[in-house]
């Protein structure tokens, strides 16, 4: 039997893939249920029989490999409609006849754990925001195209029809246009499917029209009209095509590889400015090959081993960046090792809040839910489980033997895993940096992060500093080291970084925020870690 998780009220699945592939589970023990009384329902219906045979044969592609199933943005929206919008329409033509045990069984043991709404919206926004992040055409999207790769997965007419509905009862209205363009140009379904859905394009058009988008809403009614007339369409506007996108990006990055220019863009005024790095940030996760790193000869890989330690078992050391310091240290943390901190984060995951920089109120500044940040996270603490302890303390060794200094005070270890579109925006680690939170003597600062990759990611998820122009792929095993505060406390500016979108994977990641080193000379670093195996 399949264990379910403790499902909380108003929590969603979409926001870590680990969650996700609870929802497998669920949909396990639904077809199990119905299984069991296919007897009855065959007797009811023969279409309903036959819809079933359909959902079987795609929930066994799901449990051949359930984390890889909802590691790709589009089976992953598939399994939440299947137990949402599907699920609904389905129940709706059973339950009234359906045997009484099956009634209970699905309202005790197996309802109270489906995805909500919220899980429908936030796969939707995620792919429409995977697709604008990447600039991928979203009809290069739904034909299972990522990128340069093609993957055997692609969505139907009915799923980009929810997807359009979606969108624009989210108030997403050219996302609406765009997936309905694109469903006109397919002629893989019958025109009936069209007539049936005539409500939701005049919601689009009218939508378009309040909102002042009146040349986008012809350009659709006109499509629209050619299609019934079955008249061949015109070839696609350049807006569908994102052209217009990707040539915005390639400007960026011209402007940035140019000193002069990029400081001109740095003047912009401050809102402009949050706009700006968004889109250096999408460019850089886009282009990872632009990264400064590549280009730079004055960096070394080298063998740390200025610890007697160090000597048996050296840190393979990478430079990315020489002020500030950022550093990649290699095969620093072992599969076994991630897999007892996954095992002991899993039961505590949450969604990822963001600690809010009021500017008026610092006082009240508080932790919430974020757009900005979509992912869930656990805080793993010393003397919960032996077994995690010495894990714990073996890490705790390996970063004092990475930074040749000896932690003092630092916050326990966050575990992170990513959803749906899962990423982080660009962000300061540094828990104090406006000016009006400049302490001089500020102790209680995040010095430095050290965060591990505890997984490596098929596509997307990159670490990208924006200021340093580098981009780091997560590599299972690597840890990711830099100071956040220059030698006089003061928060280096130029540490701004975010976490790329996740495309295709399940992106895992640890972080130690280190608040202070001791003063002691580096000798009193424990010699004892275990070499990770
Ligand atoms: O996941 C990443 O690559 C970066 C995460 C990060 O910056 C953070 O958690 O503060
Ligand atoms: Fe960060």
């Amino acid at each position: 039997d399949l264990l379910l998780r403790e499902h909380k009220l108003g929590e969603d699945y979409f926001t870590s893939v680990q969650s996700l592939t609870y929802l497998v589970t669920v949909e396990n023990k639904l077809l199990n249920l119905l299984e069991e009384h296919l007897d009855f329902f065959r007797g009811i219906d023969p279409e309903f029989e036959h819809y079933l045979y359909g959902w079987f044969e795609e929930h066994l592609t799901a449990v051949e490999n359930p984390e890889s199933y909802v590691s790709n943005p589009i089976t992953s929206y598939q399994l939440i409609k299947r137990l949402t919008v599907d699920w609904m329409d389905t129940r709706s033509a059973i339950i009234e006849k359906a045997p009484a045990n099956f009634t209970d069984e699905l309202k005790k043991e197996i309802e109270p754990y489906f995805p909500g709404v919220s899980d429908l919206n936030g796969a939707v926004h995620g792919i429409s925001f995977l697709c604008s992040v990447y600039t991928m055409s979203f009809a290069d999207f739904m034909q299972g195209r990522f990128l340069d790769r093609q993957y055997n997965v692609s969505l139907s007419v009915f799923d980009v029809l929810e997807m359009t509905y979606v969108s624009l009862t989210n108030h997403r209205i050219i996302n609406a246009c765009l997936m309905s363009i694109e469903l006109l140009y397919r002629d893989d379904y019958p025109l009936q499917v069209l007539q049936e859905s005539i409500g939701l394009f005049e919601s689009v058009m009218n939508a378009l029209n309040a909102t002042g988008n009146s040349k986008m809403s012809n350009a659709l009614s006109n499509l629209l009209y050619r299609k019934f007339r079955k008249e061949s369409l015109p070839e696609k506007p350049e807006r569908v095509l994102q052209n217009d996108y990707i040539r915005k990006q390639r400007d960026i990055m011209e402007k940035i590889q140019n000193k002069e220019q990029r400081n001109k863009v740095l003047e912009e005024d401050s809102k402009e400015m949050v706009i700006e790095d968004f889109k250096r940030f999408c460019a850089f996760c886009k282009y990872p090959n632009f990264s400064r790193s590549i280009l730079n000869k004055n960096l070394s890989c080298r063998y740390k081993t200025d610890l007697p330690f160090l000597k048996l078992s050296p840190l393979k050391m990478e430079e990315l960046n020489l002020d500030p310091l950022v550093a990649l240290y290699h095969d620093t943390i072992s599969d076994k090792e991630i897999q007892l901190l996954k095992d002991a984060a899993i039961p505590q995951m949450q969604r990822a809040v963001v600690v809010n920089h009021d500017k008026e109120s610092h006082q009240e500044a508080g932790q919430n839910y974020s757009d900005s940040r979509i992912s869930e996270t656990a805080w793993l603490n010393e003397g919960d489980d032996p077994r995690l302890d010495v894990v714990l303390d073996n890490l705790n060794v390996r970063m004092a033997m990475m930074t040749s200094r000896r932690i003092m005070t630092s916050e326990s270890l966050q575990v992170n895993n990513y959803g749906l579109g899962g990423y982080f925006s660009p962000h300061y680690d540094a828990l104090y940096y406006s000016p009006a939170f400049l302490k001089p003597n500020d102790l209680d600062n995040r010095e430095a992060t050290i965060m591990f990759y505890m997984s490596d990611v098929e596509q997307g998820g990159s670490t990208v500093f924006l200021d340093l122009q580098l981009v780091v792929p997560p590599q299972k095993g690597a840890a990711l080291f830099w100071y956040n505060l220059k030698s006089d406390r003061s928060v280096d500016m130029d540490t701004l970084h975010g976490a790329c979108p996740v495309l295709v994977g399940s992106k895992w990641v640890c972080n130690k925020w280190i608040h202070r080193f001791a003063d002691e000379h580096s000798s009193s670093i424990p010699q004892t870690a275990l070499i990770p195996s």
